[in-house]
C-alpha cells in the first residue's frame, strides 16, 4: 500500500475543554491512485490533509507514504518529506503577486531535490506562453494552472489538492480536474482532494465521507469517471 493512514487522532484546546477534531481516521491508497475525502464544513477535512502533508502534527496514530511513517519523523526529516515528496494545491492559488509565473515555479523548484524541467512542467499544464507573466494577467483557471505546475515541479509522490476548484467556474473547474486527471496519470503522482462536491468523487478510485472527525463510508469505484464527464 503506497499510502496508509490508521487510527488517527487529533484535538484542539477549545476553552478549558478538548474538540476531538479527528477520531482515528483510517484509510489507504495505492500508488498512482486517486482518492477524494467528501465532508461538511467543520469535519476534518484539512486538519487530516495537513497533518498527512507533514504540516500539522497528529496526537496518535500512524501514516506510512511509500514505506515512510510520517509521525515519527523529526522536524528537519518532515521538512525534507513536505519538500521533496508533497505537492500542495489550495483554493486560492496563493502565488507570490510580483514574481513571474517560471519564477513562482522556480521558488519550489530551487530547493527541491529531484526537480523537473520547468517547459516540461509548463507544456503539462498548458501555459508555455505565459512563462513571463505576472499572476494578476492571468486567469483565476490559468492562474490555479501555476499553482498546479508548481506543485508537480518537484516531482511529488502525492499531491494534495484542499478544494482545488472552490473559486472557479463550472467549466473552468472541469478543465482543472481534467488536467488533475492528466497528471495523474502522466507522471504517476497520487492525489488526495478534499471538496465539498459529490459529483467530483466519481473521477475517484475511492472515496471517503467524513463526518465529526471519523469516516463514516468509502466507496471504491473499479472505472473511474474522465472530468469532462462528470456534472454538477
Ligand atoms: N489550528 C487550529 N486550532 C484550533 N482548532 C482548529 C485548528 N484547525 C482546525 N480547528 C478546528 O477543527 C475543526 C475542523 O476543521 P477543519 O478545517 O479540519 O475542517 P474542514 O472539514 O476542512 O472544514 P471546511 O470545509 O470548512 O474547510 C473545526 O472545528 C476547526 O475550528
Amino acid at each position: 500500500m503506497f499510502i496508509t493512514v490508521e487510527n488517527l487522532k487529533k484535538s484542539y484546546q477549545a476553552g478549558e475543554g478538548k474538540n476531538e477534531v479527528l477520531k482515528g481516521v483510517c484509510l489507504t491508497l495505492e500508488k498512482g491512485e486517486v482518492g477524494v475525502i467528501l465532508g461538511p464544513s467543520g469535519s476534518g477535512k484539512s486538519t487530516l490533509m495537513n497533518i498527512i502533508g507533514g504540516v500539522d502534527h497528529a496526537d496518535s496514530g500512524s501514516i506510512r507514504v511509500d514505506g515512510l511513517e510520517i509521525t515519527a519523523l523529526s522536524d528537519d526529516k518532515l521538512t525534507d518529506y513536505r519538500r521533496n515528496s508533497i505537492g500542495f494545491i489550495f483554493q486560492f492559488y496563493n502565488l507570490v503577486p510580483n514574481l513571474t509565473v517560471a519564477e513562482n515555479i522556480e521558488v519550489v523548484s530551487n530547493i527541491s531535490k529531484s526537480a523537473l524541467n520547468m517547459d516540461t512542467v509548463l507544456k503539462a499544464v498548458g501555459l508555455e506562453t505565459k512563462k513571463r507573466s505576472f499572476p494578476r494577467e492571468l486567469s483565476g483557471g490559468e492562474q490555479q494552472r501555476v499553482a498546479i505546475a508548481r506543485a508537480i515541479v518537484k516531482n511529488p509522490k502525492l499531491l494534495l489538492c484542499d478544494e482545488p476548484t472552490g473559486a472557479l467556474d463550472y467549466e473552468t473547474s472541469r478543465g482543472v480536474l481534467s488536467l488533475l486527471q492528466k497528471i495523474n496519470r502522466d507522471f504517476g503522482s497520487a492525489i488526495l482532494m478534499i471538496t465539498h462536491n459529490t459529483a467530483i468523487g466519481d473521477m475517484a478510485n475511492k472515496v471517503y465521507k467524513l463526518r465529526g472527525g471519523e469516516i463514516v463510508e468509502t466507496v471504491r469505484h473499479d472505472e473511474t469517471l474522465a472530468a469532462e464527464r462528470i456534472e454538477w
